[in-house]
């Protein structure tokens, strides 16, 4: 199978801080692949190493699409495919719902004409099912509306690879099934999706695989049900002795 994204023996330090620590990984064409780990594990570091923001690999390689893209600039590597939700849900709460996806596809590199414009804006919001009058202010929005916005502000340019920071942070159990279920339904039109979640319910649902990041390494690679029930994995949330 196509591997699509790829981290080669990536290092990042923060003065003494190990950070990343040698991490390679391979997500394939059209998989879910989860990423989780106990806190300060590396995770989001990782993600910004794979994108660019706003930080760059003291060593090893990120390859997209068989391409090194290390160097690459956020941007440039958002306009060749590669786009991603971040942790907090940052959406731009003084504008409208449609002027947020707008930016998102500006950043993209999408948005030729203001027509053209509001088509791709509208099978945005559709593809998340984000309803309602699309010039309303998005700080009116509820979390779970939150999330799906800032989702299609990252869909709105046809990504090839959808990163998704803690997608269910936050969410009650049932917002939790709505999110599996609109991710279910995005991933089936054909976007690799690489998802960091602490709500490993919701890992187990989607990922075709995961990998458990401990220390800035990468401890454990494989199936969701092989990964969450091994000794290491449960002595790294948990400590010492706790798998026994
Ligand atoms: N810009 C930075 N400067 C200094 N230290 C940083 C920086 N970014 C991250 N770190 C440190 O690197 C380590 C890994 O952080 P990171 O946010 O990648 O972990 P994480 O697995 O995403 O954690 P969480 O699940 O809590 O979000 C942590 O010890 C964190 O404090």
């Amino acid at each position: 199978m196509t591997v699509l994204l790829a981290a080669e023996e990536v290092t990042k330090s923060f003065g003494s801080l190990r950070a990343v620590d040698g991490v390679s990984i391979e997500v394939r064409q059209g998989e879910v692949f989860g990423l989780a780990g106990p806190n300060g594990a590396g995770k989001s570091t990782l993600f910004n190493l794979l994108t660019g923001i706003p930080i760059r690999p003291d060593s090893g390689r990120v390859l997209f699409g068989g391409r090194e893209v290390q160097h690459r600039s956020p941007r440039w590597i958002a306009k060749a495919g590669l786009k991603r939700t971040f942790q907090t849900e940052a959406v731009f709460e003084s504008l409208t719902v449609r002027e947020n996806v707008r930016i998102g596809s500006a950043y993209g590199g999408a948005g030729r004409t203001a027509r053209w414009d509001r088509a791709r804006c509208a099978e945005a919001l559709e593809q998340v099912e984000l309803g309602g009058d699309p010039d309303r202010p998005a700080d009116g929005l509820s979390l779970i509306d939150r999330k799906r916005l800032m989702i299609a502000c990252a869909l709105v340019s046809h990504p090839s690879v959808l990163l998704l920071d803690e997608p269910a942070a936050g969410l009650d159990p049932a917002d939790q099934d709505a999110l599996i279920r609109l991710l279910t339904r995005i991933h089936a039109t054909g976007t690799t999706m690489v998802i960091i979640e602490h709500v490993l319910s919701v890992l187990e649902a989607l990922a075709d695989r995961m990998a458990v990041l401990d220390s800035g390494r990468v401890i454990v690679t494989g199936a969701p049900a092989d990964v969450l029930t091994d000794a290491r994995v449960i002595e790294a949330y948990l400590g010492p002795g706790a798998a026994r």
